[in-house]
């Protein structure tokens, strides 16, 4: 049980975040909810509001590529709530052709919350400790060919949990960072594989995106959201990838030496 924790999640206003926050509230967290998406995110708080009942959920509206909105909601919450000890990096988007903005947004905008969530939680600054979860991506550990800047901030926050996290040992912080892999999952995300727009000059490669659908099906959010409650509850697993496939969930094994393969020069 959940129950007295206090849980941030972004991008909580549909997919992946929304399942995050149901889960959460479920095991009885209370839950702030972030999202750019104002109209979503409201509409979302009224219906959690009826069924989890009143105070048990916040929606704020804040990009979390914004230092500004970022740093003023997360004030907000800590006035509100008193505290968090759960903090989930979820807002992500897939936009080849504006690659700057994904860059912010899946990149920057996990650096910036986490760093948030570290000053608050650690215990040198008289926090409780806790636990970051950010969600990478399946693309996180390989390349997904029709999205190389998106695929690049994945690998991004892949090797920012592993190696903060191993600095939260190192300092004593009492805060676990991990990094949750999904492979393809059925929310709106998706639609984009299909979409000039986001994929801009990689536009030609759905064939090769469509192949990899075929290879890793399509899972539904409830199973990632069972894999996200794994990783908030089980207290031993601290820099870990868990990998979310229609399979089951795995946690990554990184190879300790890297294989390599000499030449002469
Ligand atoms: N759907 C998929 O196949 C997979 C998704 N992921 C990752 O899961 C995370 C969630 O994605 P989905 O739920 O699939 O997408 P989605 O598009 O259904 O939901 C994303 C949410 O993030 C919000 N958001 C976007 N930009 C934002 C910003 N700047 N600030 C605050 N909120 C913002 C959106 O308004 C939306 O509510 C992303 O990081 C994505 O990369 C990872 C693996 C697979
Ligand atoms: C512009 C392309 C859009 C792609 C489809 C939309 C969303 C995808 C979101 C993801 O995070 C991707 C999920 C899984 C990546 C799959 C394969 C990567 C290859 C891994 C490997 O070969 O080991």
């Amino acid at each position: 049980m959940l129950k007295g924790k206090v849980a941030v999640v972004s991008g909580a206003a549909q997919g992946l975040g929304k399942s995050f926050t149901h889960i959460l509230l479920e095991n009885g967290a209370q839950v702030a909810m972030l999202d750019v998406d104002e109209a979503g995110g409201q509409e979302l708080q009224v219906q959690l509001n009826q069924q989890f009942g009143l105070e048990r959920t916040q929606f704020y509206k804040a990009d979390v590529a914004s230092e500004l909105q970022f740093t003023d909601v997360f004030q907000k919450i800590v006035s509100k709530f008193g505290h968090i000890d759960i903090f989930c990096n979820n807002a992500g988007i897939v936009d080849e052709k504006n690659w700057e903005k994904t860059v912010s947004i899946n990149l920057s905008g996990v650096v910036r919350g986490t760093y948030l969530a570290l000053d608050h939680m650690k215990k040198q600054n008289g926090g409780k400790g806790g636990i970051i979860i950010n969600v990478a991506s399946l693309a996180g550990l390989g390349p997904l060919p029709s999205a190389p800047v998106y695929t690049a901030t994945k690998f991004g926050v892949v090797g920012f949990t592993r190696a903060l996290s191993m600095a939260s040992q190192a300092s004593g912080y009492g805060v676990r960072i991990n990094a949750l892999c999904p492979s393809f999952v059925r929310t709106s995300l998706i639609d984009s594989f299909n979409q000039k727009e986001k994929t801009g000059n990689f536009h030609n490669l759905a064939a090769i995106t469509q192949s990899l659908m075929e290879k890793f099906p399509i899972i539904e959010v409830e199973q990632v959201a069972k894999a996200f409650l794994h990783l908030v509850k089980d207290e031993c697993v601290d820099g870990a990838a868990l990998l979310v496939k229609n399979t089951g969930a795995e946690y990554v094994i990184f190879p300790k030496d890297m294989e390599t393969t000499p030449i002469s020069i």
